[in-house]
């Protein structure tokens, strides 16, 4: 694989932590049934950590003052992310039947899984397991990783492509975009001073229901916000590529999916066939979720994910 999977497999704790995947499977589960865009959230971290060289759980190191480490959760390309909070919670769950044994990169990638069957789509995905965690940020290299809500195409295909996944692939990743939502700073610049082109009216209007005015502050603390797919906002299904078929795209770089001929045919594609969204969404989880892994001797096994382990 371009991406170099090796050391990965499936059920990697089958022996050193037989119930590791039924352990993060009951605390997804739960933490569902309190808070359910926790799933959501696991979809999203799952992106953020990956494409950001490794998928080693860098994204869920914390600012931490006295070793000067700044977490990549302060990137601007992670605003609006949340629900860092419950992580621990799935960890501790692990920590007390296997100490220092499932890494954090792989609670993501389980979780990532299991969030994605709660919301309705692919089940069952099989996730190799056995990466090991970082020891340290990409904070400084976020901006260069994540692709920008208003980048090109071509932008958001190399990207990509860095990591094995083409642009069937890619139609299929942002099918995450049919569940969370965004906020209106990501939104004015195609509302204000005049609704784009390219968004039909009626969805032009209520986005201007929801984000009243140009002004809107970079800060999550800022409610206004709105949802990715207002027919199925918590369903992970091809609702998504129909929307963007009828200009109901939230993002610059979600509508532009639609018209880019690179792309295009495989909106139309996964709009008419939700079974077919699913098997490729499944596919490409998996190949993102394996983007440049540490196995072996590299990195640790974090006890807490927020901090690399004391010496
Ligand atoms: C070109 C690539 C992408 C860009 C530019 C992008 C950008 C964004 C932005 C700007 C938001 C809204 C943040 C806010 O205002 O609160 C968002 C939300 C979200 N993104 Fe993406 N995204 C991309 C790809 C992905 C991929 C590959 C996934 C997962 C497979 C993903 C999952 C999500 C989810 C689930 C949300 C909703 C989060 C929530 O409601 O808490 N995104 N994305
Ligand atoms: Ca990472
Ligand atoms: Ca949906």
């Amino acid at each position: 694989a371009a991406n170099g999977s090796g050391g990965l497999r499936l059920n990697y704790y089958s022996e050193s932590c037989p119930r590791a995947e039924q352990i993060v499977k009951e605390q997804v589960r739960r933490l569902y049934e309190e808070h359910g865009n926790t799933a959501v959230s696991w979809l999203r971290a799952l992106f953020h950590d990956r494409t950001v060289k490794s998928c080693d759980a860098s994204l869920l190191l914390e600012t931490d003052a006295a070793t000067g480490l700044v977490s990549e959760q302060a990137s601007p390309r992670s605003f609006g992310m949340r629900n860092f909070k419950y992580v621990g919670a799935i960890k501790s769950a692990l920590e007390r039947e296997c100490p220092g044994t499932v890494s954090c990169a792989d609670l993501l990638a389980l979780a990532a899984r299991d969030g994605a069957a709660m919301l309705g789509g692919p089940a069952a995905i099989p996730m190799r397991t056995g990466r090991r965690d970082a020891t340290e940020s990409q904070y400084g290299e976020v901006e260069r990783y994540i692709p920008n809500h208003n980048d090109t195409v071509s932008a958001v295909l190399s990207r990509f492509a860095a990591m094995g996944l083409d642009a069937e692939a890619v139609v299929a990743l942002l099918g995450a975009h049919s569940v969370g939502r965004v906020h209106c700073s990501n939104l004015v610049a195609r509302m204000y001073p005049a609704v784009d082109g390219g968004i039909e009216p009626a969805y032009g209007a209520y986005l201007r229901g929801r984000c009243p005015t140009a002004e809107a502050r970079e800060d999550t603390r800022d409610v206004a916000y709105a949802r990715n797919d207002r027919a199925t906002p918590m369903v992970l299904d091809n609702m998504y590529h129909k929307n963007l078929l009828k200009g109901r795209g939230l993002l610059l770089v979600d509508q532009r999916l639609a018209s880019d001929p690179r792309t295009a045919p495989f909106v139309k594609k996964m709009a008419a066939d939700n079974g077919y969204f699913r098997e490729t969404i499944a596919a490409a989880l998996v190949r993102m979720s394996e983007n440049g892994p540490l196995t072996g001797g590299q990195g640790e096994v974090r006890r807490d994910c927020r901090f690399v382990n004391a010496k």
